[in-house]
């Protein structure tokens, strides 16, 4: 068996194509979407992912509003930055870059986040209308990496009612939120998350349909551990050297050699990535859409 591609870049390619729709009707009504990026700090690959997330943005007619200040930043003076974006009617929506510097209280900026502008989903109500399951479909914004994934699989008419799903890490970002979305009634999946202090993982990974790898461990799960035909989302990024040529390389949780027995599998890079900034700008749109009443 060869997996079949669960291709990020193309299904994120074709939302984009619809929010660009949807960002037309907007305008049509008056109103024009703008996401603003809060970015502390010089780490390399934030500035790139920032950066992504704007070049989105100009793609589908959404205006950018960017903030990069220093790493040197107080806790207050950070505050005062997003009490600002909660005031400027241009940003209907806004994300926090993280991780954020150590000094820095990251759940304290979080929660000063307006709700109602929150791109990320990441603010505690936003994530709390998940946990109470308010509104199917969903009248605030989903955490963007869980909602990407689950929009890859569906997209691509992966069955996901009455599957066993393991999902490896904890994060807030993906980990804990996945399985609040894949056990709603309309997925109907059973969902099971593993962490470092997981006893036998090598028994959930040979009876698994589908693996959701988030534990940032290069080449974690293996061909030999998984059971024939699932279906694998490598969500980790590490960077690792190449021995070969010395310079860094992308490296997903998920040997690739795993496609030989899995019946689907997200690369890594071009998989779940794109779906994580498809699924922003469709926060940012919705957000924009409510605020509109059109929604
Ligand atoms: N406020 C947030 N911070 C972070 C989030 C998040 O969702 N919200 N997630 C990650 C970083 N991230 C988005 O911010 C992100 C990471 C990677 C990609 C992506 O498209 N990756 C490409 C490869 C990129 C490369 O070549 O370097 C891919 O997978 O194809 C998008 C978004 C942590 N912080």
């Amino acid at each position: 068996m060869t997996a079949g591609i669960l291709d990020g870049k193309a299904t994120a390619a074709s939302i984009k194509a619809e929010l660009r729709e949807r960002v037309a009707a907007l305008g049509a009504a008056g109103v024009v979407p703008g996401l603003g990026t809060v970015l502390v700090g010089d780490d390399p690959a934030s500035h790139s992912y920032v950066s992504g997330k704007h070049r989105d943005c100009e793609e589908v007619g959404i205006t950018s509003i960017r903030r990069d200040l220093p790493a040197s930043i107080s806790q207050e003076e950070l505050e005062q930055e997003i009490e600002a974006l909660n005031e400027d009617p241009a940003c209907t929506g806004y994300i926090v870059q993280l991780p954020l510097p150590d000094h820095i209280d990251t759940h304290r900026i979080l929660e000063k986040i307006d709700p109602a502008k929150d791109a990320d989903g990441l603010h505690p109500t936003n994530l709390g209308r998940l946990v109470l399951n308010v509104g199917e479909p969903m009248t605030s914004p989903l955490p963007c990496t869980p909602h990407g994934i689950v929009e890859l699989l569906l997209r691509h008419d992966i069955d996901l009612k009455g599957k066993h799903v393991l999902v490896i890490g904890r994060g807030v970002t993906v980990g804990r939120p996945i399985g609040l979305l894949l056990t709603r009634k309309s997925i109907n999946s059973t969902v099971t998350l593993a962490h470092t202090g997981t006893r036998d993982l090598e028994a959930l990974l040979a009876t698994a349909d589908v693996v959701v790898a988030a534990a940032g461990q290069p080449h974690m799960v293996t061909a030999g551990q998984i059971k024939e035909g699932a279906v694998l989302l490598d969500v980790g990024v590490s960077r690792v050297e190449d021995p070969a040529t010395g310079r860094k390389r992308l490296t997903g949780d998920i040997d690739p050699a795993a496609a030989e027995r899995a019946s689907w599998l997200s690369p890594n890079p071009g998989g779940v990535g794109p779906m994580t900034r498809a699924m922003l700008l469709v926060n940012v749109v919705e957000a924009a859409e409510r605020a509109a009443g059109i929604r």
